[in-house]
Parts: structure tokens; sequence; C-alpha cells
């Protein structure tokens, strides 16, 4: 039993709602007595006899005098009913009583108790419950209606705050979510999400039901018409008032759908399947998105508010074949340049995580069909390079910095204004890189303060060809500068300071888009086309060596890595590794797709500290904060320098690896430019504690590899940001031997 947390509940309306709010409150021990108000005798008995209330009466007015401070009048009758309560409470209500009700139009209930009082009263708590069913009257209470659903409240100025206390506190007791926002505010949401739908609801099953073949259509009706008609059957006197009561909002609705689907029967009428399946893919996306937040699993928007902490028991080896997920910097370019062809591309291995869902996002936001993801399917239905259109409000690119820099450089020279923004890490990211050789070329771009995002990037500007010498190695960078390239007049070129991934010049081949390529130089001309085509992911290289990593520091390890993309400018990683005395053997090396492709495998063998050569630096950008767990687990010291750039990735990836090494007991020493650890050499060479990945997934997937070779438990803080690159990779952890827990 609950605390109490209110005296009497004195509800007027004993059907569904009312009466789920009394047995709630009598769950929970949290108010004192439960009085019933109903018109009918009978509902009064019924409710008596459920256990509903303590007693029920039929007349308000002469109950009125019996409540005392801290009592609780809810009123849960129809809409348009709630005035002529509200007549009554004027009459005897006294004083120190709260009053909130359950109604599903607020502007209504503000205005009727303006009509009755002159102004809304201080005891007054607008309120609505996000609960119901089709299933009305008291028979129908239960009381887990309210758990875990949400109470919009919507107070007044001066509505008093002991009051609204209370209500919050009732409500909370129940198990549901409090929340508060404007009255017109919840009218129109509810307008949309709701009172829509009942209408549309109602409105099918009455057509359908005047249909002379009814009999049939109801026998053979599939679950579709059940799952889509369920609120038909709901209380009608209630729907009626609110349709009524919020007419304005309603009829906005209505229109606005109305519109839409006019434009479904065009398309229909037309044979417009392209048209449809824009209709139907983006909101399959938007219903799943709603699926997954019930599920209350990550996604894009909301990702960042979820906690989640890795907790890696020590010890283990790793072992078994795997296929880690596709390649994060193919996936964003298959979705980019496979929009702007004309024609259909088909994509396998895609990567479903929260980056490259972001690039798929936005260009369904400009209007691109895209099917999928399923299984690492992707179909894009390319508009070709002038057929993106303005997105109905700025892009959201989460975490990934590589769909900002790209997208940018891609948007440079359409005829839209478009704003890309990004979270929290994103927000902090230099963006003056990619603006400053756009403006080179003619972009108009603004940046927020110190060049960081929001970028906002003006439509229209005839862009030209520029020959640009990139001041840091960065393949985002070189991108930009040639996805803008596509747009601009005559030829544009990059030269860069050393090889970065060549993704970019090699899927555009792919599409039939020539690059020329002369060493560090690679150039395009503006104006072309590109084709659609069919392009196979490989497993990501960058995921891959977390994997790489854990087998080559625990003894007894050996795994197979397979179908990974070891492109020569991604595979850093492996030489370093080697460098340093790790086993690894690159299988069956063939070539898919333009990409070279190999099954890795990596046994354990005692590594040595070396001094990394820079030239290997940009081919193993992401996959620093992995190898600094291999050299804390090397004998003697390594010395990585000219990698200024991990400072300004997800996180500054220098600091926040010396950190998390150091709270484990390794000597890192971080320079301006790069870091000096010292290697441990043989054992268990990491302590136990608590580091924080600063929401960076690969600091985050780099400590927990760790744990092999810890002596105590490591805590890992801010993990979700996992999901951006490899969504699965506690699940392959787990399998292949990590011993990690996900909480
Ligand atoms: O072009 C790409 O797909 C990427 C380039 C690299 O960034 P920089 O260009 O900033 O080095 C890398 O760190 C990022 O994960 C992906
Ligand atoms: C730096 C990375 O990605 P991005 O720049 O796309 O955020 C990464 O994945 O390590």
């Amino acid at each position: 039993m609950g605390t109490v947390k209110i005296g009497r509940l004195l509800v007027v309306g004993i059907g569904l709602i009312g009466g789920s709010l009394a047995l709630a409150l009598k769950a929970a021990g949290a108010c004192r007595e439960v009085i019933g108000v109903a018109r009918r005798q009978r509902t009064c008995e019924q409710a008596l006899e459920l256990g509903v209330v303590d007693r029920a009466v039929t007349d308000l007015g002469a109950i009125l005098p019996q409540l005392e401070p801290g009592d609780v009048v809810f009123i849960a009758v129809p809409t348009l009913a709630v005035e002529q309560v509200f007549v009554a409470l004027r009459e005897g209500l006294p004083a120190g009583v709260t009053v909130t009700d359950g109604a599903s139009v607020k502007g209504n209930v503000v205005a009727a108790a303006e009509k009755v009082w002159g102004g809304v009263p201080e005891f007054l708590v607008p309120g609505h419950p996000i609960a119901g069913s089709e299933k009305s009257g008291v028979s129908a209470a239960r009381d887990d209606l309210y758990a875990a659903h949400r109470i919009i409240l919507t107070p007044l100025e001066n509505t008093g705050s002991e009051h609204l206390r209370r209500i919050v506190e009732m409500w909370q007791a129940t198990g549901a979510e409090v929340l508060s926002m404007p009255v017109r505010e919840h009218d129109e949401v509810l307008a949309a999400t709701s009172h829509l739908p009942h209408v549309i609801a109602y409105g099918l099953v009455d057509t359908l039901a005047h249909d002379a073949e009814n009999e049939n259509i109801f026998r053979y009706a599939a679950g579709g018409f059940r799952d889509f008609t369920r609120i038909a059957s709901s209380d009608p006197v209630m729907w009626r008032d609110i349709m009524l009561a919020n007419r304005e909002a309603i009829l906005r609705a209505i229109d606005l759908y109305s519109t839409n689907l006019a434009s479904l029967r065009g398309a229909i009428a037309a044979g417009d399947g392209e048209h449809l399946m824009g209709i139907f893919t983006r909101a399959k996306a938007a219903r799943d998105h709603f699926t997954k937040m019930l599920a209350r699993r990550a996604y894009t928007e909301n990702m960042q508010a979820q906690e989640v902490t890795y907790i890696a028991q020590p010890g283990g080896k790793v072992s078994g074949k795997l296929r880690v997920p596709g390649d994060k910097s193919m996936s964003h370019r298959s979705i980019m340049l496979g929009s702007l062809a004309d024609g259909i591309t088909e994509v396998e291995g895609f990567l479903e995580g929260e980056d490259a869902l972001a690039t798929l996002q936005a260009f369904r936001d400009m209007g691109v069909v895209i099917e999928g993801p399923v299984d690492g399917r992707v179909v894009i239905h390319g508009v070709g390079p002038r057929g993106l259109k303005a997105p109905p409000g700025p892009l959201y690119l989460g975490n990934s910095g590589t769909s900002m820099r790209l997208l940018a450089g891609l948007l440079a020279g359409q005829d839209f204004d478009v704003t890309l923004t990004g979270d929290e890490s994103l927000s902090k990211r230099p963006m003056n890189r990619v603006a400053e050789p756009l403006r080179q070329m003619g972009a108009e771009i603004e940046t927020g303060p110190e060049g960081r995002p929001p970028l906002l990037i003006k439509g229209g500007r005839k862009l030209r060809g520029i020959d640009y010498r990139l001041p840091m190695a960065s393949a985002q960078v070189k991108s930009c500068v040639l996805l803008a390239g596509l747009y601009a007049e005559g030829e544009t070129s990059t030269v860069e300071p050393a090889p970065t991934r060549d993704h970019t010049e090699r899927m555009l081949a792919g599409f039939g888009y020539q690059v020329q390529r002369d060493g560090a130089r690679a150039t395009l001309r503006g104006g072309g086309g590109l084709t659609g085509t069919k392009i196979d992911v490989p497993a990501d290289i960058s995921s891959a060596t977390f994997f790489m990593v854990a087998a080559a520091i625990s003894p007894g390890s050996d795994v197979l890595l397979e179908h990974v993309g070891i492109n020569p400018t991604r595979d850093g990683a492996i030489h370093i590794l080697r460098l340093m005395g790790a086993d690894i053997e690159l299988l069956n090396p063939r070539e898919v797709g333009g990409e070279p492709v190999a099954d890795i495998r990596v046994r354990y063998a005692p590594l040595k500290g070396i001094r990394i050569p820079e030239e290997q630096v940009p081919l193993a950008i992401d996959e620093f904060p992995a190898l600094f767990i291999a050299a804390a687990c090397a004998e003697g010291e390594t010395v990585l320098t000219g990698a200024e750039e991990l400072r300004v990735k997800e996180s500054d990836r220098i600091q926040a690896m010396a950190d998390g090494l150091r709270i484990l007991g390794i000597g890192a020493e971080p320079t301006a430019d790069g870091i000096v650890i010292r290697g441990a050499g043989e054992g268990a060479v990491f302590g136990g504690g608590t580091v924080d990945s600063l929401g960076d997934h690969r600091i985050a997937m780099s400590f927990a590899v760790a744990s092999l070779r810890a002596s105590d438990t490591i805590r890992i803080l801010h993990c979700a940001n996992v999901a951006t690159s490899f969504p699965n990779f506690a699940e392959l952890a787990g399998k292949t031997g990590l011993r990690l827990q996900v909480v």
C-alpha cells in the first residue's frame, strides 16, 4: 500500500475513465474514500457492487457540503456536460477542494469555467488522461488503465500550486506519467492524433455498413479492418461532444487529411506507383519509429535521452566466425548517390545503424522513395541529380559527421534552402572545413558560432569548379567538395595531403560518373548523370577492428571475421596491429562491386609497443580507440603522432581514451597530436573502474574489449550511441566470448 495522496475522491460520472481512477487510487491506497456520483441509480448500485466506489449518490449538490480541504473532485462526464457540473460546484463547493477533469478537449472546459465563474478558478486543474479504450461504462473500469500511460495537465497561470501538486501526485499514484502543456497546443495535438482517427474510423465503418453487401464485408473483413476500426466501437456521446467541442482544430486536421487522401486517390487513378511508394514508405518509417518509441528503443532523435551502461566482467577470450554490420561510410554514400541517380539502386549489406539511417531519413524528407531497410536490403528510387525536393523542415542528422559534411556539399548546389542540425556531440564539431571550400565554389552557407552546426545552406546559387588543396587529411571534406562538384560548372579537383578513404570516388565510378584519379588528385566535371546500380556493402573494417583487437589481446582467441572491406585506404588497423606482432591472416581476398573484400582471421599473439607510422594515421583514423587498448596490452611504449584529427571526432578521442586508460591503471600521456601509452605486457593489465565514453560509440566499444584483460569489472557510461555504427555490438560480443552486460 502506498501513502495517502489526497483526501476523498469524488468521481462525477462513474464510467470507464472515472471508475478506473477510483480503482487505481484504491489499489494504491492513495485516497481515504471514493464517492461516486452518477445520473442513474442503477449505475450507483453497479459501482458499489463492483467495489469501484465506497458510496455512490445521484445528487451532486447534496454531497458537496461533506467535502473538506484536500479532497479532489474528478469530473469524468462527456465534454459538453462539464459545464453543468461546474454550475453545481459553483453553488456548493467547500474551500480547499481541488477540481480536475478528464475531458479530451481542454479549450472548451476552460471556456465553460470562465462562463460559470467569470474566470478560471485557482482550484481547477484541467487534465486529460491519454488512456481509454473502445469499451465504456463502469463495468469496463480497471485499476491499471493508467499505468505507464500519459496524463496531460493544462494548468493556467492562476492555477494554485498546491492544487496542481495534489493532482500531479494523484495521477502519479496510478502509475501514470504526468506532463503539462498549454491548452491550445493540447487541443491541436489531440485533434490530429486522436480526434481525426476517430472521425475516420466512424466514417469508414458507417460507409461500409451502408453497403448492401455489408454482411459479406463484415464476414470477410480481415485483420486490417479489425485493427483500423476498433475505435469505432467507442462511446458515441463522448465522441459527438469531442467533435463539437474541438471543432476548429478537428476541421483543420480533416482538411489536411482530405488533401492527402485526394492526392492518394489521384495517384491510384493515374497508376502512379512511384507516388504511392513515396507515401507508403514514409508512413511505414514513421509508424515503425512510433513502434520503437512505444518499446522505448533507440531512435535517432531520442537516443540521447536513453541511458545505456555497459558492465564488462573481467577475463575471457573470443572465438568463432562472425559478420559485423555493413560499412558505415559506404552505406551513407549508397543512399546519397542512389538518390541522385536515375533509376533504381539496390543495396545489400546496408548498415542499419543510426548514422546511416539519419542519411536515409534525410533523403526521404527530400522526397526520395526508399524501400527498407529490411535485413540490410534497401531499394532507392533515384530522382536524378535535379530531383530532390525541399524538405519540410531542418534535416536532423543525429550524431553523424559524415552525413552533415557530405550533405553540405551535395545540397550547396540545389535550388532550395536547407538547414542541417545534429545532436549535442555533432553540434560541437567543426564545419568550417566544409563551409570554406563550398563558399569558394560560390555556395552561400551560414554556420553557428565558431563554425559549428547548424548549417544553413541557401539554395539557387551557381557553383563553379575549384581546385582544392585539403588542409587536413579528411575523406569527408574531399567527398563534400566532389559532391558539390557534381553541380558545379567546369572541373572540380581535390588534392589530399595523405590518402584517405576513397569510397566516394569508387562509388561514383560504379554509378557511371567519371572521376579521374592521379595520385593525391581526384577530378570530376559537373553536370553529368548517375545511373542506378547494385551495391553490395561489405562488413565495416572499423567495426571488425574491435574483434581484431579482442582476439589479438586475449590468449587462446581465434576469430574469423567474414566479408570485411579491406580497401587500402581503410586497412591501417591491420598494418598497425601486424607491426605490433598480431597474428592476422587475410583469407579468400576478392573484389565485390569495386571494393576489395576478405575474411580476416585473428589469433592471439603477444604484442609489442611501436611508434605508429604517421602515414598509417588517416588509414586507421576511426580505429585508434581500439588500437590504444591493444597498445595498453603490448610490451613497451606505443607512440602516436600526427593524429590531431582524433580530437574533433564524436568526442576528443585522445583525451577520452587517456582519461579512461588512466582510470584503469594504464600510463597514458596525451599530446597535442597523439598519445604515449605505456603498455603493461602480460596478464591482467587493466584494473576495474568506471569510465565515461562521453557518448562516443568507439570509446564505449573499446573499453568493453579491454575487459578481456582486466582484473575487475569495468563499467562504461553513456553507451547508447553504439547504435550509431554497430547496433548489435553487445549481442555479437556476448556470442564471441566477452562478458558484457547492458543495463
Ligand atoms: O568519409 C567518411 O565516411 C568518414 C571519414 C572520416 O572522417 P574525416 O574525414 O573527418 O577524417 C571518418 O572518421 C568517418 O568515420 C567517416
Ligand atoms: C568519426 C566517425 O563518424 P562521423 O564523423 O560520421 O560522426 C566515426 O564513426 O568514428
